[in-house]
């Protein structure tokens, strides 16, 4: 005879000594981490789009790492599907502009002198994303002057290379010449464009068939280069739509402070290239 169905319910009744769903995730942690500062409705938003976009940068910063290291031991294939998954993360940091401009000024200016001089301008995930994408910028470390801990990592992450480094290195390791200057240099600096890099890559777009997966990189590079630049974009846009020109609290002058950061181009000879081609 056939055994009687179960239900979904009848099968596991019992889950106080298992493993569950709550505790592994953590649920009574992350889900208590929610305090607002005022009693106004819309902080809710304000406070889960921020931890929503830490918790995305975490998975950013875990895979490009990771990609780091792949593309410095010349693993350039496995490296694609971390930076592919990169790409697909950082269109929902850009999704989540569009939520956030839900948000109306009188809405924000119920709650915003509670910050303080609190500000994203402190957020050390996204320094330590620019960093790894090479956007080095010594200076920035002066907000975690008083969290020595947090001073010390964001110091040592200004050493490493990026992945920017990582991907001239494996130019060089393919036969492409490239200046002592650009393999050898002080990675605590910005990176500044070299003639040799842009050589380089323009071999690599014309020999596509002899090069493909150096082309294949360069291409998901550009890809997350440009994110990040949208990213900022949509950004400055959401903050011009909520503060205007106010200063920011974080003590620069906002949105044209803003303006400047959008400016930046990641990976510049991948840029400089396409005239060329
Ligand atoms: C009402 C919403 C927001 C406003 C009005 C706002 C405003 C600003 C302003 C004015 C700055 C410049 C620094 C300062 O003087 O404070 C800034 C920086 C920054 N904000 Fe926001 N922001 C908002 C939402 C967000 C969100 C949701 C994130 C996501 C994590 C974020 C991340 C950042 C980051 C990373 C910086 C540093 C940018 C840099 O220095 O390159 N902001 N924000
Ligand atoms: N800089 C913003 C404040 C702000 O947006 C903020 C404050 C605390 C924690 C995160 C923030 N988000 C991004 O900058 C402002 O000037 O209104």
């Amino acid at each position: 005879m056939k055994e009687e169905q179960k239900t979904s319910h009848e099968i596991h009744t019992d889950f106080s000594k298992e493993l569950s769903y709550g505790s592994y995730l953590q649920l009574d942690k992350i889900l208590s981490s929610q305090q607002r500062l005022s009693d106004h409705h819309d902080e809710m938003l304000f406070i889960v789009i921020h931890q929503a976009s830490e918790l995305w940068m975490k998975l950013i910063l875990h895979e490009l790492n990771a990609a780091i290291d792949c593309i410095r031991k010349n693993y350039l294939e496995p490296s694609f599907k971390m930076l592919s998954r990169v790409s697909r993360i950082q269109e929902q940091l850009i999704q989540s502009w569009s939520v956030l401009s839900t948000l109306t000024p009188a809405e924000y200016m119920e709650f915003r002198d509670k910050l303080g001089h609190s500000s994203g301008f402190q957020s050390y995930q996204n320094r330590l994303i620019e960093f790894a994408l090479g956007q080095k910028q010594a200076p920035v470390l002066s907000v975690y002057k008083h969290d020595a801990e947090l001073y010390k990592t964001m110091e040592n992450a200004l050493q490493e290379r990026s992945i920017y480094d990582a991907a001239i290195q494996a130019l060089s390791m393919r036969g492409l010449p490239i200046d002592d200057a650009a393999l050898n240099r002080d990675w605590s600096q910005s990176y500044e464009p070299n003639a040799s890099v842009e050589e380089a890559w323009l071999t690599v777009y014309r020999n596509v068939e002899q090069y493909w997966d150096l082309y294949e990189l360069a291409e998901k590079l550009v890809d997350i280069g440009s994110k990040q630049q949208l990213w900022r974009f949509n950004h400055m846009s959401t903050v011009e739509r909520i503060i205007g020109h106010k200063i920011g609290t974080g003590g620069s002058a906002g949105v044209s402070y803003l303006k400047k950061v959008v400016d930046h181009r990641f990976f510049p000879e991948l840029w400089s290239l396409r005239t060329k081609l």
